[in-house]
């Protein structure tokens, strides 16, 4: 779906790091873990093709991502970004039909079918009631799961989620985390970012362990989200603590 090699990454003027091959699967979850300022925004970035790459190459579905139309990349990919605080405010319902722009004409009014997906959306993320208030009077938390509802109603083929969970609490985080995996059950290919190590050990497939921009190791989640990985990977003690399917992993 989605696949980067060779991927140098940074801004103009400061390299943020180099040498990555990332691989976006339809039906998979890839999740990327590393320390503060390691550079996983900055390539989530570069793989939607919001910044240039520095080296290296991004494909999307065979073609350079920079070659295909920006209507037809808003059709397969979804971002999702870190909430920010935004000064418009669009009720939520507006926003996440935001999401269904690339699928009408240029100015076209959106359809029956564009407010059933948003509905199905809001519903999804369990924020109907939220649907008419202005997005910047609603805390981090309940935006975030706006923009996660946005980029379902554009039902896309890949999604890319940069921190999803961050300012959620407990039940919500659970809820944005099942529905990453449905979305690829349902055969989309899913790339988040987390901070939480036991996120991605419950809810992804294959893991991108990224630290000083350059990749640690990659592979299956359940042969890298161990304890001496981590403990290489953030530079600091880390606890085991259950086993098998239980096991879970917490900062010492
Ligand atoms: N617009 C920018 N221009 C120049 N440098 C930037 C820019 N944005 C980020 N950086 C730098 O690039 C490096 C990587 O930042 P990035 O945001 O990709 O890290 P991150 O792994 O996502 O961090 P965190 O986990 O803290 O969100 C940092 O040193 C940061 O200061």
């Amino acid at each position: 779906m989605l696949q980067a090699r060779q991927l140098a990454i940074g801004y103009p003027g400061r390299r943020v790091g180099a040498g990555f091959d990332v691989d976006l699967d339809a039906g998979s979850v890839l999740a990327l873990l590393g320390p503060n300022g390691g550079g996983k925004t900055t390539l989530l970035k570069t793989l939607l093709g919001l910044i240039p790459a520095q080296g290296g190459e991004v494909l999307l579905e065979g073609q350079a991502i920079a070659r295909v139309p920006l209507r037809e990349r808003a059709l397969r990919l979804a971002y999702v970004p870190q909430a920010a605080a935004t000064g418009f405010g669009f009720p939520a319902r507006e926003v996440v039909l935001m999401g269904r722009t690339a699928h009408g004409g240029l100015l076209a009014r959106p359809g029956a079918r564009d407010h059933a997906v948003v509905d199905q959306s809001l519903q999804r993320l369990g924020i109907m009631a939220l649907a008419e208030r202005p997005i910047n009077e609603l805390s981090g938390g309940e935006r975030q799961l706006v923009l996660v509802a946005r980029a379902l109603a554009q039902e896309p083929r890949a999604v890319i989620l940069d921190e999803p969970t961050a300012s959620l609490d407990f039940g919500n985080q659970g809820r944005v985390l099942r529905e990453i995996r449905r979305l690829a059950d349902d055969g989309l290919a899913v790339l988040f970012t987390t901070h939480d190590p036991n996120h991605a050990l419950r809810f992804a497939d294959r893991v991108l362990l990224m630290r000083d921009g350059a990749t640690l190791a990659q592979g299956p989640v359940a042969e890298l989200v161990r304890r001496e990985q981590l403990q290489a990977l953030y530079g600091a003690a880390v606890e085991e603590v259950g086993s098998g399917n239980g096991r879970a992993f917490l900062p010492a």
